[in-house]
């Protein structure tokens, strides 16, 4: 269960990225979180693993409170956390195996990691975690080398070899195009499915959120303007939400078609 109470987050120049926000997520769902540029999603997921720091109101993960916690314990909360970058976050010149290994320096001395030394059992859960996202056949290869898609795919390996039993991603697909899109979006639904991982991502396309998730919330100006079931979330309910009808650019299909089309997207 991910708990936050009336969570503000300002930021030093004064903008309000979160405003008194108020929600539960409980385990194995799968949220998708959507709203305009400048919404507060990033800032929303970044509060919930502590890369930000909040400015009012706890989170709590698991009846832990990550605001209040330092050191050790903090570590310990975090490692449950996954987190998934639109640009991939991996070590480029890396191979495929060394990055999903990553996962695991969490459980490890600063010394043995920074000597590459992971016991076998990790390396078998690195394999473990590449056959889930079925890159497998890549561990020997440099991260660089892999397309957009496999590279995201990597990144989820990483996550899966972490254990974590949250994932935090942040417009994982923003930089893929719509295939891929969605053999990444297929990903994550099935890990959140098999493994009950709480599974939390901001989407810029609201059809990829009503396709994928279960429940959606939408930020505008740092506060929940919906939370609700998939099936509440329509193109009208987003247009009331918006001040304005959808976009074509806001519908990832519908830019599909366009680009094929050649069309200009308006
Ligand atoms: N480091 C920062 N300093 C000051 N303001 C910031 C900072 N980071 C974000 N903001 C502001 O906080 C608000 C929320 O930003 P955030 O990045 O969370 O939105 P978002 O919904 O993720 O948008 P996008 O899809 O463009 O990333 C915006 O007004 C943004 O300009």
């Amino acid at each position: 269960m991910i708990e936050l109470h009336n969570v503000t987050k300002t930021y030093a120049n004064g903008t309000k990225g979160l405003n008194n926000i108020n929600l539960k997520f409980k385990q194995g769902e799968f949220i998708a979180v959507v709203g305009l540029s400048g919404a507060g999603k990033s800032t929303l997921l970044r509060s919930i693993n502590r890369l930000h720091d909040i400015s009012d109101g706890e989170i709590l993960i698991n009846g832990k409170s990550i605001t209040k916690a330092h050191g050790k314990s903090l570590r310990m909360i975090r490692r449950d956390i996954g987190m998934i970058f639109q640009s991939f976050n991996l070590v480029k010149r890396s191979s495929v195996l060394r990055n999903v290994l990553a996962g695991r320096v969490g459980y490890h001395s600063t010394m043995r990691t920074i000597l590459g030394r992971f016991p076998k059992e990790d390396t078998e859960l690195a394999f473990g975690a590449l056959e889930r996202v079925n890159i497998a056949e890549k561990a020997y290869s440099r991260a660089d080398q892999l397309s957009g898609g496999q590279q995201q795919r990597v990144a989820i390996a990483r996550v899966l070899a972490q254990e974590a039993k949250i994932i935090l991603a942040d417009e994982p697909v923003a930089s893929l195009d719509p295939l891929t899109t969605k053999q990444v979006m297929d990903d994550l639904k099935r890990i959140n499915q098999d493994l009950g991982i709480t599974t939390i991502v901001n989407l810029h396309f609201i059809d990829l959120a009503r396709e994928y998730a279960t429940r959606i919330v939408g930020l505008r100006a740092g506060e929940v303007v919906f939370d609700g079931p998939v099936s509440e979330a329509t193109d009208e309910r987003f247009a009331e939400i918006y001040g304005r009808p959808i976009l074509a650019d806001e519908l990832l299909d519908k830019q599909a078609v366009q680009e094929q089309r050649g069309e200009v997207l308006v």
